[in-house]
């Protein structure tokens, strides 16, 4: 069965979440945008926050948060406790997110990074299993 995939973003993030959405769904995840929709100026919280919602929830396998630095989106989405978001710019980055942290949202800083690079981060992000062991430890110390 096809991953499901939560995505969104605030204004700053919208010239690279469009081609991540159709990009992902070439790829064959199922894919559902929160927004926002144009690149009219926007407030990242009110898409990270249904984002996280989602996939604290259990309705997506993982998600996708992305404005102008990625670091508004990740602060807003580590606010939820079920969430580990991680704010990546590199595919080393990406790959430990998970192999370390056993991140469940990838945030990416659409005005720093190229596109073909957030595509590899993403799929990095996607298909990298976390290790668990003595990650799991200090993952399981996170919560407060
Ligand atoms: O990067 C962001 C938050 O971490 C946002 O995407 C905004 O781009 C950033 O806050 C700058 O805001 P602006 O309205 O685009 O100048």
């Amino acid at each position: 069965m096809a991953k499901k995939i939560a995505i969104g973003g605030d204004h700053a993030g919208f010239s690279l979440k469009e081609p991540l959405v159709a990009w992902l769904k070439e790829q064959g995840y199922e894919v559902k945008d929160f927004g926002t929709y144009t690149a009219d100026s926007a407030d990242y919280a009110d898409f990270a926050h249904p984002v996280a919602l989602a996939v604290e929830k259990g309705e997506f396998d993982a998600g996708v948060l992305v404005c102008g630095s990625g670091q508004g989106v990740a602060i807003t989405a580590n606010k939820h406790q079920g969430i580990r978001a991680a704010l990546v710019w590199d595919t080393p980055l990406a790959a430990l997110a998970r192999q370390h942290n056993d991140a469940n949202i990838i945030c990416l800083p659409a005005r720093f990074i190229a596109e073909e690079t957030a595509f590899e981060c993403v799929t990095i992000f996607l298909n990298t299993d976390f290790e668990g062991g003595r990650h799991a430890t200090r993952v399981g110390k996170i919560a407060c």
